[in-house]
């Protein structure tokens, strides 16, 4: 029986929702107030989750959010809100909410929440169908490593071990190969599973933002700071830590990374309190950390410091035969969903899952079982709707690296055009080439004439370029 809290200022919520906490079996009490709640929390312990509204009279859903973030940074809140715009979903998240519910919600999904958040990994695990009539599988089941290879029951075995030391573990891989998988695994078995499992993306989060993100920032400390926030090393306090895509970190902030592991301590971003922190770092990229060492891209010392032991995850092509296993999971778990019942592959469809080369990883099975769940005609997956499938998911596939870049500049365009800015050719063309040439030069080790080379530019218009006071966008 968990203990949880309701928080709202509007009794009928409070009331259906405390009912349907208390019949599956939890302990609730309700509060009309944030200050009601934190008065509550003075003499005692706090619980184990908690539910809050957002808009209050007095302070609202999320000032109490940040209050109980910094008194006990491993509870998990449930932010509730009628009103879902991305300014409100990005505040309680951004705020360390576990989880934001719509309004109105459905009171299954608010209860089957509860069970995700205080299952054994306290984070964001994928959402478990609580609604599924064959019961829904435990959170170890769902998050459960599907592999009978023996490069994978190496990796079991490695995991198992792992998890007890207090070792820092660099996961390496493919994408979609489970790296985040492992990091839950390795989480969920060791002595900090009890605590809270924290996973961050770098290459997801804009690198001004990430100093932030990782350390916390106090109030005031740069333009649109209105609040403290509470970094990812805190809220991971006695937990672990999964810093995925490692090798995309900018190098000043790999420097300060680097100090924090030394030292296990750190300031938040403007701040002046030092914080001291228990946490279990595990890393993972897809690419060679080596490689980027090499191009000075990435440090060294930082790397060691990772990779005290690493886990290296096999592409799914190398074991393929785990396919059939991991596609009839998936499919069940698609079933489950859709409540149907699992459809079966035909010997040729699975035939055509055997021969295929799966550069998204597992990943793209999983995608791909539950496109022909959803669109197969029949009970049984013929190889055309395999065929038709795996046609769509060429589409889905990662665009390659010029075209991601290319991307990305005309987003940057449109951006600039529809807010007026002027210069902008001028300005790409002097961002692209402050790129090639940092690139190059790390590359070459700061030599500019093997750099000018390996561009296939003049020596003589590398240097002109490079001259100080060069404009700069
Ligand atoms: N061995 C496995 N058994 C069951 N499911 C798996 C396995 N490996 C991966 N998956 C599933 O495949 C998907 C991708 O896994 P995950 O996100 O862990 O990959 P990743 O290597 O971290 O990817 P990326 O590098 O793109 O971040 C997830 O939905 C995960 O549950």
């Amino acid at each position: 029986m968990s203990r949880i809290w309701v928080v709202d200022d509007d009794r009928s919520v409070r009331f259906v929702l405390a009912a349907a906490l208390r019949q599956a079996g939890h302990d609730t009490t309700e509060f009309g107030s944030a200050a009601l709640a934190l008065a509550a929390l003075e003499g005692a312990s706090p619980p184990d989750l908690l539910f809050t509204d957002v808009r209050m009279p007095g302070d609202d859903g999320l000032v109490l959010l940040d209050k109980l973030k910094q008194a006990h940074p491993a509870l998990p809140v449930v932010v509730m809100s009628a009103y879902t715009d991305v300014a409100s979903t990005a505040g309680a998240f951004r705020g360390g909410a576990h989880e934001f519910l719509s309004k109105p919600f459905d009171l299954d999904e608010a209860v089957g929440l509860v069970a995700q958040a205080l299952g054994p990994v306290e984070d964001d695990a994928p959402t478990v169908p609580v609604d599924d009539p064959a019961g829904p599988p435990g959170a170890a089941e769902a998050d459960a490593l599907v592999g009978d290879t023996p490069a994978m029951r190496t990796l079991f075995r490695a995991i198992g071990r792992l998890a007890q030391a207090p070792l820092s573990v660099l996961v390496t891989g493919e994408t979609g190969t489970g790296k985040e998988l492992v990091a839950r695994a390795l989480h969920r078995e060791s002595p900090r599973a009890g605590r809270p499992f924290v996973a961050l993306n770098t290459a997801a989060i804009p690198a001004e933002l990430l100093e932030s993100e990782l350390f916390g920032h106090e109030a005031g400390a740069f333009t649109g700071a209105s609040k403290r926030h509470v970094g990812r090393f805190e809220q991971a306090d006695g937990g672990t830590l999964f810093l995925d895509e490692i090798g995309d970190m900018p190098l000043p902030l790999q420097t300060r990374l680097l100090r924090v592991l030394a030292e296990g301590e750190f300031f938040r971003v403007g701040g002046r309190e030092l914080i001291r922190v228990d946490v279990r770092v595990v890393a993972a990229t897809h690419q060679a950390l080596d490689r980027l060492v090499e191009q000075g891209r990435f440090r060294a010392d930082l790397l060691h410091r990772l990779d005290v032991v690493r886990l290296q995850l096999p592409p799914l092509r190398d074991r393929r035969d785990d396919i059939p296993r991991l596609a009839e999971r998936f499919l069940a778990a698609a079933a489950r969903r859709f409540k149907a019942l699992a459809k079966r592959l035909s010997k040729p469809a699975l035939q055509r899952l055997l021969a295929h080369d799966w550069p998204g990883n597992v990943r793209e099975l999983e995608n791909l079982c539950w496109r022909v769940a959803a669109l197969a005609p029949a009970d049984t997956i013929q190889v055309a709707d395999v065929e038709a499938a795996l046609g769509r998911g060429a589409a889905d596939a990662p665009p390659p690296p010029a075209a991601r870049w290319e991307g990305a500049l005309a987003e940057w365009a449109r951006e600039a055009l529809a807010a007026g800015e002027g210069r902008i050719h001028a300005r790409a063309v002097d961002r692209l080439e402050h790129c090639l040439f940092e690139v190059a030069l790390a590359h070459t080790g700061g030599r500019r004439a093997e750099a000018a080379q390996r561009l296939g530019l003049g020596r003589n218009t590398l240097a002109r370029k490079l001259r100080p006071g060069k404009p700069r966008a």
